[in-house]
C-alpha cells in the first residue's frame, strides 16, 4: 500500500524575490528540472522564483546544506535573498547567534541583526574572465564591450563579476528608462557567458546608494536579486563608482551592502519573511520507489 504523505512547504521571500523551501533534512526529496518547472509555475504550481531544498549537512563545518533551483529547472550554486530566508530558519531552530550553511558556492556565515533581518557573509568576489565564467579571455573585466545585436539598446561597457554566479552590469542613469523583461533574456544568453549571467540595469544615485533592477538568469525580472546587490556593490566600489559600503535599492526594498575592507568579503544585511506553509503531494518530489 502506499503510504505516501504529502511534503510540507514553508513559502517564503527576501525583499519580494519568492522561494518555496523544502525541508530535506528528516525526509529525502528527490527532484529534476520538470518537478521544479511544476511547483515553481505560477497558473499551476505554488509559484516562486526560485526552489530551495534545505539538506542534512555534507560536513562537520555547517549547520545545513542548502541546494537551489531556479524557476526555469536550472539548478544554481548561490542565492543571497534565499540564503538569509534558510539563515534565520536554522538561528530559530537552534537558537545559535550564527549558522553555517553550505551550498555549492560554499560556506556561507550567517547571523541575524534584529528580528525579521538576516545578514549573510557571501565570501570574496572573484573577477577573472575564466572564473566568470567568460566564452574568451578578457583583460580587464571592470568595463567589457558586448557586441549585441539590435533587440539590445546602447547600454555602454558592462562590468562582470562572479559573486558564486555570474553577473554582468550596465551603468545607467535611469533604471526605469529600459524594458528589461525585452533585451534581458537577449543578454542572459549573449554567447559570451557560456553559463548565461543574471543581468543588471544599475544607476549610482551617490557613492553610498546605488539603484537596481535584474533580469535574474533562469528566473526572468524579479522583485530582488541578493547577489545581484552584492555583485553590483563590489563592481561599483571597484570601478571607483561608490564606496565600500552602500545601500541598495531594489523594486522590492533596499539591501546593505559592506565589501569588508579587511578580507574582501561581501556582507548583505537586509529582510526576510514568511509568507504561508502548505504541502506538495508526495508524488512530485519523493524518490522512486518511496513507500514512506
Ligand atoms: N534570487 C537570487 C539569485 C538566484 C540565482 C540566479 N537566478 C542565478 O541563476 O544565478 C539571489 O537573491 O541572489
Amino acid at each position: 500500500m502506499n503510504k505516501a504523505r504529502p511534503i510540507p512547504f514553508r513559502k517564503m521571500n527576501g525583499l519580494g524575490n519568492d522561494f518555496v523551501v523544502l525541508d530535506a533534512r528528516a525526509h529525502p526529496v528527490a527532484l529534476d528540472s520538470a518537478a521544479v518547472r511544476a511547483i515553481a509555475d505560477r497558473e499551476t504550481g505554488v509559484g516562486c522564483d526560485q526552489l530551495i531544498v534545505v539538506a542534512p549537512p555534507t560536513s562537520g563545518d555547517m549547520d545545513a546544506f542548502m541546494a537551489i533551483w531556479n524557476n526555469d529547472g536550472s539548478e544554481v550554486d548561490a542565492c543571497g535573498n534565499a540564503t538569509r530566508c534558510v539563515a534565520d530558519l536554522l538561528i530559530s531552530e537552534t537558537g545559535k547567534p550564527e549558522v553555517v550553511i553550505g551550498t555549492n558556492a560554499g560556506l556561507l556565515r550567517c547571523t541575524r541583526p534584529g528580528e525579521g533581518l538576516a545578514t549573510v557573509d557571501m565570501g570574496t568576489p572573484r573577477f577573472r574572465w575564466d572564473e566568470i565564467p567568460l566564452a574568451r579571455p578578457v583583460e580587464d573585466t571592470r568595463a567589457v564591450v558586448l557586441d549585441t545585436g539590435p533587440e539590445v539598446p546602447e547600454l555602454g561597457p558592462a562590468s562582470l563579476v562572479n559573486v558564486g554566479n555570474p553577473h554582468c552590469i550596465f551603468w545607467v542613469g535611469d533604471v526605469a528608462a529600459y524594458d528589461l523583461a525585452r533585451f534581458g533574456p537577449v543578454l542572459e544568453h549573449h554567447p559570451i557567458f557560456p553559463e548565461r549571467a543574471n543581468i543588471s540595469l544599475a544607476h549610482v544615485a551617490d557613492e553610498g546608494h546605488i539603484v537596481l533592477s535584474v533580469w535574474e538568469r533562469g528566473a526572468g525580472l524579479t522583485r530582488a536579486c541578493g547577489t545581484a546587490a552584492c555583485a553590483v556593490a563590489v563592481a561599483a566600489a571597484r570601478n571607483g563608482l561608490a564606496g565600500r559600503k552602500v545601500r541598495v535599492t531594489l523594486p522590492g526594498g533596499d539591501l546593505s551592502l559592506d565589501w569588508r575592507e579587511s578580507d574582501g568579503h561581501i556582507l548583505m544585511t537586509g529582510p526576510l519573511s514568511y509568507d504561508y506553509e502548505g504541502t506538495l503531494p508526495a508524488s512530485t518530489v519523493e524518490p522512486a520507489g518511496t513507500d514512506a
